[in-house]
């Protein structure tokens, strides 16, 4: 069951497993390993439960959610390349993790991302192919919310209607909708419309799917850990406490350190009695982008100079842990409608529409607000080629994401409309390291936004591509105005770019997988930490490059994957 007293669990219960961060991967390995009756797992969770927590059930309310106690409210370094900005970075500090308090958008990303996992691991099981029946492990396709028919809004070809997590079109139809499929139709080309952008291949402009299921939110928490789940008599979840370090237990035959003990604390009382507990077979951490490589490191593995010098002892030397910190930066430009029939969400309205929602679950707040995403590829005559690589990982890979949301209702819309645009494939990297020897200190995120000029690039061809799709006849009858200050000016624009910036929320790298031999890296492919026994990183941390889209169905997959790759190691032990 749920718990938040170490105290209440069974004196001396000993663990097969204890997973040191509850979050969207942590929910997912708890749920599969105690299929196994014989293994109890324990998890240890920093944030409080999900189960009360009426606004992260709603998926319209998803804004009001960061910059609460369920949000690590994470802050960047100042950011020389945005003139010196401190960025937000919400995590998810509550059970479920980022997943309990995300966007619900469910994106895949494209095949060629995972063959090149594959390809960059050395093991095939990374490869889409492979992945796919993991990713199907997840899923279970439901109908809108307000049961309108969303044939030729996605291919069931691509989906699975036995997983856990509810997927679905929207049932919050808006006034724009129309309209975007018109443009889409009346531009073609990089707008052309796919019918479905979870099949491997994600460009030109589609539905979004949501992980949302009957009007609200069906997150991680609440699916793997349903009640039934989470009260499995093998499994613990020890909430509100927090893993100070994985300590090293004793030495393997080959005398290499091997980290099964883990010492927590209350989150509460940080300065009262630490706890230990030690896993008879495997500590698996899942504790997120950020939070991961905090916990290795300050268990000693880590860029031994670099942790000596905040007084950490050297477990062994992993100088990666923390490097290769890639997330996507995002920018939002809004548009006025010039016509007289609009209305303006106004509080009345939106009490209207929660009290709708508590009433039936339907309406506007059973969605987050973007029901279309369009994805595209910098043309391949851009004379950006001449100066970089391609950074995608195929010809399917898009390096730039759209997203157009509304916010009035079908079939009046607001007074005005946006639109979102997000560089998926940014070649710029950042770093997570310690700024103390405390687990309690935050620590020092670089996040590493346009430090390669191909970014700021992206971004420009992004808002040349938005404004392109606004232009479109489809909208005239609106008379739109974008309101934005986009300057037209090339350095003009980049330093409005610099100076708006903010990030997506869609991080990875920080715990990065290479092959089982190569010297960089942190995990090998079956994402068993290098250089010690024992220990595995179980999260987005290990993603070597993140994916073009949104993380969250990645890194299911990912828990997935490596609850196989845990049962196969000790089945019939
Ligand atoms: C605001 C926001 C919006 C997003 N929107 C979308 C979206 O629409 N679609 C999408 O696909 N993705 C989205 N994402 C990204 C996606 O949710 C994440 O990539 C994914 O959930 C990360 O999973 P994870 O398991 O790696 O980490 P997390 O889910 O963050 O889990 C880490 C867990 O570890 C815990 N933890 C950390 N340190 C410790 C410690 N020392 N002791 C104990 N516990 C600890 C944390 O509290 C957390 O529960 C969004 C993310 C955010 C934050």
């Amino acid at each position: 069951g749920i718990t938040g007293s170490f105290s209440t669990l069974p004196r001396g219960r000993e663990y097969d497993f204890v997973i040191a961060g509850g979050g969207n991967a942590g929910v997912v390995l708890a749920h599969r390993l105690t299929e196994n009756p014989r293994w109890k797992v324990l998890v240890i969770e920093a944030g409080p439960t999900h189960e009360d927590v009426f606004n992260s059930r709603v998926p319209g309310l998803v804004g009001s959610l960061q910059g609460t106690p369920y949000d690590w409210n994470y802050t960047t370094v100042p950011l020389p390349e945005l003139n010196n900005r401190v960025l937000a970075l919400a995590r998810g500090h509550i059970l479920g993790g980022s997943n309990s308090i995300n966007g619900m958008f469910y994106t895949r990303g494209s095949s060629s991302d995972y063959d090149r996992w594959a390809r960059v691991t050395g093991d095939s099981g990374w490869s889409w192919k492979e992945i796919l029946p993991y990713i199907y492990k997840t899923e279970k396709w439901t109908s809108p919310s307000d049961g309108h028919d969303d044939r030729g809004e996605y291919d069931p070809k691509y989906h699975s209607t036995t997983g856990l997590v509810s997927v679905s079109i929207t049932g919050a139809t808006q006034a724009i909708d129309a309209k975007v499929i018109q443009a889409s139709k009346e531009l073609g080309g990089e707008f052309q419309y796919n019918v479905d952008m979870n099949s491997g291949n994600l460009l030109g402009l589609g539905w979004t799917q949501l992980t949302v299921g009957n009007g609200e939110r069906s997150s991680a928490a609440a699916s793997y850990l349903a009640p039934k789940y989470a009260n499995r008599k093998n499994l613990d979840v020890l909430v509100g406490h927090r893993v100070v370090k994985i300590v090293e237990s004793g030495r393997s035959r080959g005398n290499a350190p091997v980290l099964t003990t883990v010492r927590f604390v209350q989150e509460a009382k940080p300065n009262a009695q630490a706890f230990e507990v030690t896993a008879s077979k495997e500590v698996l951490v899942c504790g997120g982008v950020f939070g991961t490589p905090q916990i290795l490191h300050l268990s000693g593995l880590g860029d031994s100079a670099e942790l000596k010098a905040k007084g950490i002892k050297p477990v062994v030397n992993l100088p990666d842990v923390g490097k290769n910190l890639t997330d996507q930066p995002m920018m939002f430009l809004t548009y006025a409608l010039g016509i007289s029939e609009t209305r303006e969400p106004t509080r009345e309205l939106q009490q209207s529409w929660l009290d709708q929602w508590v009433k039936e679950k339907r309406g506007p707040l059973t969605g987050p607000g973007n029901n279309h995403l369009a994805w595209m590829r910098i043309p391949e005559d851009s004379p950006i080629w001449e100066e970089y690589e391609d950074p995608a990982s195929g010809r399917n890979t898009p390096h730039i994401e759209l997203s157009f949301a509304g916010h009035g209702m079908h079939p009046i819309p607001a007074p005005t409309l946006n639109g979102l645009i997000i560089p998926l494939q940014p070649i710029s990297r950042g770093s997570v390291t310690l700024k103390s020897d405390n687990i309690f200190d935050d620590p020092l995120i670089d996040i590493g936004f346009l430090k390669s000029s191909f970014d700021l690039f992206t971004f420009k061809q992004g808002i040349a591509n938005l404004r392109r799709f606004y232009e479109a006849k489809a909208w005239s009858s609106w008379n739109l105005t974008l309101t934005t200050p986009v300057p037209d000016n090339d350095a003009e624009l980049e330093e409005f770019i610099r100076n708006t910036i903010i990030s997506a929320a869609h991080a990875g790298g920080t715990a990065a997988m290479s092959p089982r031999d190569a010297q960089w890296g942190v995990v090998d492919p079956d994402l068993r930490v290098k250089k010690v026994k024992g220990l595995r990183v179980v999260d987005a941390s290990i993603m070597p490059f993140v994916p073009a889209g949104h993380t969250q169905a990645p890194v299911y997959a990912i828990a997935e994957r490596a609850a196989d790759l845990i049962k196969r190691t000790w089945s019939g032990k």
